[in-house]
């Protein structure tokens, strides 16, 4: 008993701390009212008593109610962290050492080969959404995005086969205010591992350097980020499927990669899971972030309304997210996207613009 209630007094400091419970203002205001009724001639000790207790009553509900919130979240992303180490767990064992084996994690309220179904706002019941057929030759994946499926910027009508490029879920502040800072240093820190970026060219199969399509740096071996950002995008699983109207699926995997891209560079409009290697990107995901102060404008991601009658192209209309630290966006693989060039005038790679971006594979 006594520890439990050890326990409790502990929490309570750590949560009157946390900003998201109050406010320092808050707690400014709060000191300089209660002084103030105390240095105030009150007619009785008892009004005194009555005055600062109703005020205690409405602070404490209030306080009461951010606390819950902030131990609630904590709490749930406990228990998801909880799950997926056991589960990851669970499959150490029985695949041994197994190349090339994802690791299947099960998002908190997904249930095990419940079928995916996507809502586009405005698709047809029967029009496929495929474009090519289901490659049954290949099972390899491939890290690159496609390009070569975009149409030209035609002014093709927003037809029942679209998916809007609206359909976006965007969420600021993804990692505190440390872990963001561990993320800027661990970039810098890697400039030299970073190789020129490649595209997947439809029907070629390979991986090619193509100037004329993409021009950044990417960087594969994100150690420690690799883990926070799978088991962070996980435990916001259910929010982002809500968002973009989809029925939440088993996560196959979660592939992130880091990019960075310094003045000129760009990606052409391009999409990421329509190529035989790539099917299962379900849902792209970037994260931005950048060296402050800021050195670098432009950067624009552009994601159209696609449309997937006759192959896939892009329509004229487009949502543009321009790069804010630490937020996160996500979108169906299958939209046509782009990056618009970066302006980055010291050109130094610590002034890039940085993104952790990859797939949701189903
Ligand atoms: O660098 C980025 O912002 C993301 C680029 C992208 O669309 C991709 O990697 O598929
Ligand atoms: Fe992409």
């Amino acid at each position: 008993m006594e520890t439990q209630s050890l326990t409790i007094d502990m929490l309570c400091d750590a949560l009157i701390k946390d900003e998201r419970v109050i406010t320092d203002q808050e707690r400014q205001l709060l000191a300089s009212i209660f002084q103030h009724i105390k240095s105030h001639e009150t007619p009785s000790a008892e009004l005194e008593a009555a005055i600062a207790e109703r005020l205690a009553g409405a602070v404490g509900n209030v306080i009461g109610q951010r606390m819950a919130r902030v131990f609630g979240d904590a709490v749930v992303r406990r228990l998801v962290d909880t799950q997926m180490n056991t589960q990851a767990a669970r499959v150490d064992a029985q695949e041994p050492g197994l190349p090339g084996v994802p690791m299947r994690i099960h998002p908190p309220d997904a249930l095990p080969g419940v079928p995916m179904r996507i809502h586009p706002p405005d698709a047809l019941p029967g029009v496929p959404m495929r474009i090519h057929p289901p490659d049954t030759t290949s099972t390899r994946k491939s890290r690159e995005p496609l390009i070569g499926q975009q149409t030209p910027n035609g002014q093709r009508s927003v037809n029942s086969a679209t998916i809007r490029g609206t359909q976006v879920a965007v969420f600021e502040e993804f990692l505190s205010k440390e872990e963001l800072t561990g993320l800027i240093e661990f970039a810098l820190a890697h400039e030299a591992h970073f190789q020129a970026s490649r595209v997947l060219v439809p029907g070629s199969g390979t991986n090619n350097l193509d100037f004329s399509q993409r021009r950044s740096r990417v960087f594969f071996d994100l150690e420690r980020y690799s883990t926070l950002f799978t088991q962070r995008i996980l435990s916001y699983w259910p929010r982002i499927a809500e968002k973009l109207e989809y029925t939440p699926f088993e996560i196959a995997e979660v592939e992130p990669q880091m990019t960075a891209s310094n003045d000129g560079d760009f990606f052409g409009k391009h999409t990421d899971s329509t190529h035989e290697l790539s099917r299962t990107r379900e849902i792209t995901f970037i994260y931005f972030f950048h060296r402050e102060p800021v050195a670098f404008t432009g950067g624009e991601l552009r994601i159209y309304d696609t449309s997937f009658e006759n192959g896939c192209s892009g329509a004229s209309s487009f949502k543009g997210i321009i790069p804010q630290q630490n937020q996160i966006v996500f979108f169906p693989g299958r939209l046509v996207h782009e990056i618009l060039p970066v302006h980055c005038p010291s050109k130094a790679f610590a002034d890039s613009r940085f993104t952790i971006n990859g797939w949701l594979h189903r």
